[in-house]
């Protein structure tokens, strides 16, 4: 099912290989995220989804192959350029925690006052709007410290779409959060796509919030693409592959095991005993 052809793509990856190391992360792996749409990007743990977003950041570079960026090739770009796009983009990853000793408003501004050359009043604007699209203005003045963890979610949120990107990429965007945060946030971002015709991106281990708004899913495992195409087809698909992830099962097609060299099983290749 790999290279799927979409219309409108934002993003296509093109025979991407990439390893760390002596691990092969990718294997010659296709794929398309397209234009103004949420597309989520599924696989167990360590097959290489962080890695797939750093790779589209141009964060981390292809060893063969190629990554189509609204139509450019951010790897081929000089530092500035790059820079420049980079702008466009919005990243909400894990690791992205608020500054704590700034305030909420602050966080927000911050990217703001770092890309930008706008006066004090049209960030403090900008910062209210964005603030307001995710429900937090009153809490401007807060302090990190002070914020519950769905909040400071929604205000990382706020600070990754301050420069009104157009793709936004989302890591693991409902880790640790309670249901009624993830219903809040799983709203937030299909509102934000719609509202602002953003590309998003959503890689996640939450399967029903992520089929609930993704037009477009792909399942990666083992280096490969195993399922990639329309969220409706792939919530029917009876590939086992793409069943087993769906349903949470730990035995199936996909090994559970992060691969051991030293117990490998002949033929089994990434697979251990
Ligand atoms: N900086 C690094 N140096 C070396 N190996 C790394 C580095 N970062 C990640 N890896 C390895 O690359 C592989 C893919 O990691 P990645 O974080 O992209 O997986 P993932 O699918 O996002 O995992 P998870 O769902 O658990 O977050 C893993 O085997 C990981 O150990």
């Amino acid at each position: 099912m790999e290279g799927v052809s979409v219309k409108n793509a934002y993003v296509s990856v093109s025979k991407l290989s990439f390893s760390r190391g002596e691990r092969l992360i990718y294997d010659d792996v296709s794929l398309t995220i397209p234009k103004g749409k949420i597309t989520a990007i599924m696989g167990p743990s360590g097959t290489g989804k962080t890695t797939l977003l750093r790779l589209i950041a141009a964060q981390l570079d292809p060893d063969s192959g190629t990554i189509l960026v609204d139509g450019q090739n951010l790897h081929k770009l000089s530092r500035t350029d790059l820079y420049k796009e980079r702008k466009k983009m919005g990243m909400l990853f894990q690791s992205g925690a608020l500054f704590s000793d700034m305030s909420v408003a602050e966080n927000v501004a911050f990217p703001l006052e770092e890309h930008t050359k706008l006066n004090a009043v049209s960030i403090q604007q900008i910062v209210n709007d964005k603030l307001h699209s995710v429900g937090l203005r009153g809490a401007s003045k807060l302090m990190p410290a002070e914020l519950s963890g769905g909040m400071a979610r929604r205000v990382a949120l706020a600070r990754a779409i301050a420069l009104d990107p157009q793709l936004v990429m989302y890591d693991e965007p409902f880790t640790g959060q309670d249901p009624i945060s993830k219903g809040v946030l799983v709203k937030l971002i299909k509102q934000l796509n719609d509202s602002a015709n953003i590309t998003s991106v959503i890689v996640s281990h939450d399967v029903d919030e992520s089929l609930s708004i993704a037009d477009h899913v792909c399942i990666l495992a083992g280096g490969k693409v195993v399922a990639e195409g329309a969220a409706e087809e792939i919530r029917h698909s009876l590939d086992p592959q793409v069943k087993q992830f769906l349903n949470g099962e730990p035995d199936g097609p996909v090994p559970f095991h992060y691969p051991d060299e030293s117990v490998s099983v002949p033929g089994l290749k990434g697979e251990s005993a």
